[in-house]
C-alpha cells in the first residue's frame, strides 16, 4: 500500500471509533475497531488509550499473527482474536467489538436474540448467535467468534460474558453491524418487556435479507 493509502486508512480508523462513541457503544477506553491493510498486516487502535486521543498515528500496524510492525503503542488486547479473525476470513475486511449495552446484557444470559424484526433480517439474516467465552488477550475469542459465524448469515457475535464482535468486508461494514446490533438488542428486549415477540417465517427472513443484501439503496 502507498503512504498516502495508509494515511487514508489510518484516518479513516480514527474516524470509526468516534462513530463507536458516538452511537453510545462504547466507554472509557472499551472496545475496539481494525482495518486490514491489504498487503498482509492490519490497524489496530492501541490498548487503553481514551477515545479523544485517537488519532491516526496512534493506531498501531500488525502481521496477520498479531505482532506489532515497528515501533509505535501497544495494540489492543483484542488484538490476537482480531488476527485470528483475518488470518481464517480473507473475506474480512473490519472487525469491530463493543461492550454496547444491551447487546451484551444478551451475551452475559448466553441467549442469542432471535430474528423476530425486518430489521434484523435484513441486516442479519436470522438471530444474533453467542458464542463461547474465551479469556481476554489471546486467538480463542478470534476462533470463538469464526466458528460461530460460520453457520450463519450474520457478521455480529455475541460472545458469552463479554461482548460483541462483528465482521464486514470493510472496518465501516463492520461498525455498522455494531450499531444495527445494538438496535434490535434493545428493541428486542423492549418487545419482551411486553410479551413474547413473534417469531417470523423464514421465507419472509430470507426474502428480507436478500433484498436488503442485493437490491436495497443507490
Ligand atoms: O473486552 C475487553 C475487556 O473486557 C477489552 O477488549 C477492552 O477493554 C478493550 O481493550 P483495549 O483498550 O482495546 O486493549
Amino acid at each position: 500500500m502507498t503512504e498516502d493509502a495508509y494515511a487514508q486508512l489510518r484516518k479513516e480508523l480514527a474516524d470509526l471509533h468516534q462513530v463507536l462513541v458516538e452511537a453510545a457503544l462504547v466507554v472509557w477506553t472499551a472496545g475496539n475497531v481494525s482495518a486490514r491493510t491489504g498487503d498482509g498486516h492490519f490497524l489496530i487502535k492501541p490498548s487503553g488509550v481514551p477515545y479523544d486521543a485517537l488519532t491516526p498515528e496512534a493506531m498501531v500496524l500488525c502481521d496477520l499473527d498479531g505482532r506489532p510492525v515497528g515501533d509505535g503503542l501497544k495494540p489492543s488486547s483484542d488484538v490476537f482474536a482480531h488476527a485470528y479473525v483475518y488470518r481464517h476470513r480473507p473475506d474480512v475486511g473490519g472487525v469491530v467489538h463493543t461492550h454496547s449495552a444491551y447487546a451484551t446484557a444478551w451475551a452475559a444470559r448466553d441467549e442469542p436474540i432471535p430474528c423476530v424484526l425486518t430489521a434484523m433480517a435484513d441486516e442479519f439474516g436470522g438471530e444474533i448467535p453467542v458464542g463461547p467465552f474465551a479469556l481476554i488477550g489471546g486467538a480463542d475469542i478470534g476462533k470463538g467468534v469464526v466458528d460461530t459465524l460460520a453457520g450463519h448469515r450474520s457478521p455480529a457475535v455475541l460472545m458469552r460474558n463479554h461482548g460483541v464482535f462483528t465482521i464486514g468486508g470493510a472496518p465501516r461494514s463492520a461498525v455498522k453491524a455494531a450499531v444495527m446490533c445494538e438496535d434490535v438488542a434493545r428493541t428486542v428486549h423492549l418487545s419482551r418487556q411486553l410479551g413474547e415477540p413473534l417469531p417470523m417465517e423464514q421465507s419472509h427472513v430470507d426474502a428480507l435479507y436478500d433484498r436488503y443484501q442485493n437490491a436495497y439503496g443507490q
